[in-house]
C-alpha cells in the first residue's frame, strides 16, 4: 500500500540559453523536495526550448550531462523525478532529434523512457509549427512500476489523443505525468478541457507541467500548470506568466475508491 504523498509539477519560462534553463530546473526541484514533493514532474523541453530548427544543434546524448545532472538530482533529493523532456539525437539520422522524456527513481535508476509519438504540426493564424520536419515521432508507450505508482507517459500535443490515454490505463496507469509546452492561444482554448477530461475518463491523477514564457521570439506558452484527481478536480494550477511550482496530495486509496463507487472503465462496450 502506498501512503498519500506530494507531488509537484514545475512550471518554467525555458529559452535558448541551456545553463540559465538548468539553474532556473535545479532550483525549483530543490524548492519542491523541500516543500515535501516526492514526485517531480518537469516541462517540455525544458534545456532548450528555441527554433525548432535549432533543436538538432541543442540536442543532447544519452549520456550528455543534462540527464546525469537530473539523474543525481533524483538521488539528492531522493525523489521520483520526471525530467520532462529532452531533445536528444536521433539515432541513424544527422537532421532530427526525438522529443524523449525519462523518469529517473530515487536510486538514479532509469524507471521508464518515452519518445513523444505525435509531433505538433499546425497551421493556425498566428501560430505555424512543423515538429515532424526536425523530431523523429516514436512509436512505442511507456507505463512504469514506481515506488509511488503505475506512473504513465505522455508529452503536451499527445493530451490530444485519448486513445494515448486509454492505451496507457490499460497498462495500469494511475498517474499521468505530462511534460508541455502548450502555446497560449491553444490553451486558453483546450488546455484545460482536453486535461481534465483525461482524468476524467481515465479515472487517473494527471500531472501536467507547462512552460509558461515566449520562445522563439514568437510562441507564447500558457503557463497554468495543472494536479488533476481522477475526479477530474483541480488540485492546484499555476499562473498564466510566472515560472514555480505546484503541489498536491497524492493519495492512491482516492483513485481506488472513485474507480470503485463508478466502474465506468469496467463498463466499456466497443459494440
Ligand atoms: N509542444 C506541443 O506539443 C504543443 C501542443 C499544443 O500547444 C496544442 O495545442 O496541442
Amino acid at each position: 500500500m502506498i501512503p498519500p504523498f506530494v507531488a509537484a509539477a514545475i512550471q518554467m519560462s525555458s529559452g535558448a540559453e541551456k545553463s540559465a534553463n538548468l539553474e532556473q530546473a535545479e532550483s525549483l526541484i530543490a524548492e519542491a523536495a523541500q516543500q515535501g514533493a516526492k514526485l517531480v514532474v518537469l516541462p517540455e523541453l525544458f534545456p532548450f526550448l528555441g527554433k525548432v530548427t535549432e533543436l538538432r544543434k541543442n540536442a543532447e546524448t544519452m549520456d550528455g550531462g543534462t540527464l546525469e545532472r537530473m539523474r543525481q538530482l533524483a538521488i539528492k533529493h531522493q525523489l521520483v523525478l520526471c525530467a520532462g523532456s529532452i531533445a536528444i539525437e536521433a539515432s541513424n539520422d544527422p537532421n532530427k532529434v526525438v522529443n524523449r522524456s525519462l523518469v529517473f527513481g530515487p536510486h538514479g535508476q532509469t524507471l521508464s523512457t518515452y519518445d513523444k509519438i505525435h509531433c505538433f504540426d499546425i497551421r493556425l493564424p498566428d501560430v505555424t509549427v512543423m515538429e515532424s520536419e526536425h523530431v523523429r515521432a516514436g512509436s512505442q508507450l511507456s507505463v512504469s512500476a514506481t515506488p509511488l505508482g503505475h506512473v504513465g507517459q505522455a508529452i503536451c500535443y499527445d493530451l490530444r489523443f485519448p486513445e494515448v490515454f486509454r492505451h496507457l490505463t490499460e497498462d495500469g496507469m494511475q498517474i499521468c505525468v505530462l511534460p508541455a509546452a502548450f502555446t497560449d492561444k491553444t490553451g486558453q482554448a483546450h488546455w484545460e478541457v482536453l486535461a481534465r477530461a483525461r482524468a476524467i475518463e481515465n479515472q487517473i491523477y494527471v500531472i501536467a507541467a507547462n512552460q509558461c514564457g515566449l520562445y522563439a521570439d514568437s510562441i507564447q506558452c500558457y503557463g497554468n500548470s495543472m494536479i488533476i484527481d481522477p475526479w477530474g478536480e483541480v488540485l492546484a494550477r499555476g499562473s498564466s506568466r510566472e515560472p514555480g511550482i505546484i503541489l498536491a496530495e497524492i493519495d492512491l486509496a482516492k483513485l481506488r475508491r472513485i474507480r470503485s463507487e463508478l466502474p465506468a472503465l469496467t463498463h466499456r462496450r466497443l459494440a
